[in-house]
């Protein structure tokens, strides 16, 4: 289960039509979780519904397909824009997963801590990642549920040294909580170069003084 995102054209035209300001930087993203069985359930629309709504649905449905949110945010002297596809979960959907990930600068793989099963399953997203995804692509793990850690199956430490082996991020989250959603979505935020202002056609930014957060989806 993953988030993406990467550098589209096609959201150059939405993005350079929110501002005519000059400011410093300007990046652009697009981000998608994917799913197998595992993956279902363990928190991935809720994640981005917290990050971008600051909401929670504790009787979320399940995503059929894949939902597309954005969200504006602050990052120094720069605002960063992320696209984020999100995907589902469910097995069925599986083969639908590349078309997210094919082009992203990042995927954020979420899995459940108090699920094994679903680590397993994390770690046979980086391997599809690794060999069929973006070359550079940024990878981060987010053990999410960390709000129930009183049963949690995934020791903090397992998931550090496997992120680790493979140079991801690694974060416990909680959806529910709010807890570290934002600093997952910065971190990854700082692994990712600054667009070459020529390859994505846009040479302005954005007036860092309104960041604005928006969904063009609505996942709860
Ligand atoms: N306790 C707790 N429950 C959570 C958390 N995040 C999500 N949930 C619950 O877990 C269930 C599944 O959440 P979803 O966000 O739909 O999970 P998903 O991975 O997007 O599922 P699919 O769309 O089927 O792939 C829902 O009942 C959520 O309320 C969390 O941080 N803590």
């Amino acid at each position: 289960m993953r988030f993406v995102w990467r550098c589209s054209p096609r959201f150059c035209t939405c993005s350079c039509s929110l501002s005519h300001s000059v400011a410093a930087g300007f990046l652009k993203r697009q981000m998608s979780p994917g799913g197998s069985s595992n993956d279902t359930g363990v928190g991935k629309s809720s994640i981005v519904c917290r990050f971008v709504q600051d909401h929670f649905d504790h009787n979320i449905s399940p995503t059929i397909g894949a939902s597309f949110m954005t969200k504006t945010v602050p990052c120094g002297n720069e605002l960063h824009k992320f696209l984020i596809w999100d995907t589902a979960g469910q097995e069925r959907f599986h083969s639908l997963a590349p078309m997210y990930y094919r082009g992203s600068a990042a995927a954020v793989i979420v899995y459940d801590i108090t699920k094994q099963d679903s680590f397993h399953t994390l770690k046979k997203w980086v391997k599809e990642l690794k060999e069929h995804g973006p070359e550079n692509i940024v990878m981060a793990i987010a053990g999410n549920k960390c709000d129930l850690s009183d049963i949690r199956e995934v020791p903090l430490k397992d998931a550090k040294e496997y992120a680790e082996s493979i140079g991801a991020i690694v974060v416990e989250t909680s959806a529910k909580n709010a807890i570290n959603i934002e600093e997952l979505f910065q971190g990854i935020s700082r692994q990712i170069p600054p667009l070459d202002p020529h390859e994505n056609g846009n040479s302005a930014g954005i007036n860092i003084g309104n960041p604005t957060a928006s969904g063009t989806r609505r996942c709860c």
